[in-house]
């Protein structure tokens, strides 16, 4: 290229210009900032239910973690509504209730077969975070009741 430095300078701004004019745009919020689609920060849905997403056991266990922190929130909001619970029950024996624990569970496996969750896993996990629950919901009201 022998043109002048400003022929050349807007020789390659034209350049430039024209690349990012064939790219296609991406979508951008109403501020000017990128919007990220969502299969571009999750691996494909396939790829996780075949449990080939990471490539790493480190990054199969940071995604645990960040799971499981997820569930302990929901768990402590789930405490707070136990708790309400044991507010309407007169006595530690009124507690403990099996036809509520048998509809809960079949609401679960039910609901764990939809999402691709094992209903067992699901039915041994909810069975247990129950029993915790009311172990817990008798103090409470064994502490107001005589
Ligand atoms: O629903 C109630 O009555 C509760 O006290 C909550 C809960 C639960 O953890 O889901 C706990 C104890 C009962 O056995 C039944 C259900």
């Amino acid at each position: 290229m022998g043109g002048t430095r400003h022929e050349e300078t807007s020789h390659a701004l034209a350049l430039t210009h024209q690349a990012s004019a064939d790219r296609p745009r991406r979508p951008r919020t109403r501020d000017g900032r990128a919007l990220v689609r969502r299969r571009e920060r999750a691996p494909r849905q396939p790829e996780r239910r075949r449990g080939t997403c990471c490539a790493s056991l480190a990054e199969v266990r940071t995604h645990i973690d960040a799971i499981d922190t997820q569930i302990l929130k929901l768990m402590a909001e789930r405490q707070t509504y136990v708790h309400e619970a044991g507010r309407f029950k007169p006595s530690v024996a009124k507690v403990q209730d099996d036809k509520r624990v048998a509809a809960i569970i079949a609401k679960v496996r039910a609901e764990a077969t939809t999402l691709g969750l094992s209903p067992d896993v699901a039915e041994a996990t909810f069975r247990a975070m129950i029993a915790a629950f009311t172990e817990d919901e008798k103090k409470q009201v064994g502490a107001r009741t005589p």
